[in-house]
């Protein structure tokens, strides 16, 4: 695992007026995912491309694990760091064993046996069952199966980082969000730390820990869905995650967040007449309850005690989102 470090980083292109990236500074949690979002031309790719030195910096710093990559040789570093870009670029002669294997042995350290069967313990992950895709070629497999190749090709060599430019944006909305679900169970077992840039913010929000929101090449918020929901740093970031849309906002707020405290309102003595609700369910989906249900209230269960964590009820959960609209920003740059 592995922690990234951006200080002041910034490029200038040559010939060009104005900096693609402009002194952007954040930190990246180890075993984490950012999402990297803005408008085109904002700079994700070439932040994104400085940290495995794709494109090289003209000044500040990227640090992984406190190192600046700068002071590493650029094809080792780029062994500890994965690449899925939308244009798998699979070899078409070559089957998809060979594809992943390739990979392997050109950034090195493996030896055959031990090749083999990463290459199929590569695949069962990405969900390609290796009895029936390794001899396949790229032209029978379909884009999002391709995608899914490439992106264990990213993974053979146990990278601590992934990095991720549009992985999934040739493909149609149901493969798409095929692929979301997939990754997200991906990292549930092997914890990269994912940098990943992304024109869609449904797909932001669903897959990031964290958003890093970019405009002509400055961070204009960092901050994770909730935060840029409910405290949008300045129209722009409004504009883009759609914070005024308040059915959106519900479905990144946490019942949790929304208990009625209010003795009146439900007292535990009639919880056990009431419907339950898990504590991790979105206000959105509590609110959908509510209504189908017609009740007054909704418990908020707590799988490790027997007694519930307290009772949602229409009036909290308004009050709660009039609440995140009327605090202050959580982070601005500049
Ligand atoms: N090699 C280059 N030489 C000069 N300018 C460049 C070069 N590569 C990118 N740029 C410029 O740098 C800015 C940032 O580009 P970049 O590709 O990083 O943005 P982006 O946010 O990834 O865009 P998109 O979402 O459209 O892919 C743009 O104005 C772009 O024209």
């Amino acid at each position: 695992m592995a922690t990234i470090v951006f200080q002041q980083i910034t490029k200038h292109y040559a010939g060009t007026n104005t900096p693609a990236v402009d002194a952007v500074s954040f930190e990246v949690p180890e075993g984490s995912t950012c999402m990297l979002v803005g408008t085109s031309g904002s700079g994700k790719t070439t932040l994104l491309r400085m940290v495995n030195r794709l494109i090289e910096p003209t000044s500040g710093e990227i640090l992984i694990d406190g190192k600046n990559v700068l002071s590493e040789n650029p094809i080792q570093l780029r062994r500890r760091i994965g690449y899925v870009i939308q244009q798998v670029g699979l070899f078409p002669h070559l089957t998809i064993a060979e594809n992943v294997r390739v990979t392997a042995e050109i950034t090195g350290g493996w030896d055959k046996r031990k090749l083999a069967s990463r290459v199929d313990e590569l695949l069962d992950l990405v969900g390609l069952p290796p009895h029936e895709f390794r001899k396949r070629y790229p032209r029978q497999l379909s884009g999002g199966q391709q995608q899914r190749v490439g992106l264990a090709r990213a993974l053979t060599t146990d990278p601590s980082i992934l990095l991720m430019d549009e992985p999934f944006g040739a493909l149609d909305a149901i493969t798409r969000a095929r692929m979301q679900d997939e990754l997200l169970r991906i990292q549930r077992d092997v914890h990269k730390t994912i940098l990943f840039v992304s024109h869609d913010i449904e797909e932001a929000f669903k897959l990031g820990n964290q958003i890093a929101v970019l405009s002509e090449g400055r961070l204009v918020q960092m901050g994770s869905p909730v935060e840029l929901l409910a405290r949008p740093a300045n129209s722009f970031v409004s504009q883009l995650v759609g914070a005024d849309n308040r059915m959106r906002q519900l479905q990144f707020l946490s019942v949790l967040d929304a208990i009625d405290g209010r003795p009146e309102a439900v007292s535990s003595a009639h919880w056990g007449d009431l419907p339950g609700i898990a504590a991790d369910t979105s206000l959105f989906d509590a609110l959908l309850q509510l209504l189908s249900t017609n009740a007054p209230a909704l418990v908020i269960t707590n799988p490790s005690s027997d007694t519930p964590y307290g009772a949602v009820t229409l009036a909290s959960l308004t009050q709660q989102i009039n609440r995140s609209r009327q605090e202050t920003p959580v982070e601005t740059t500049r």
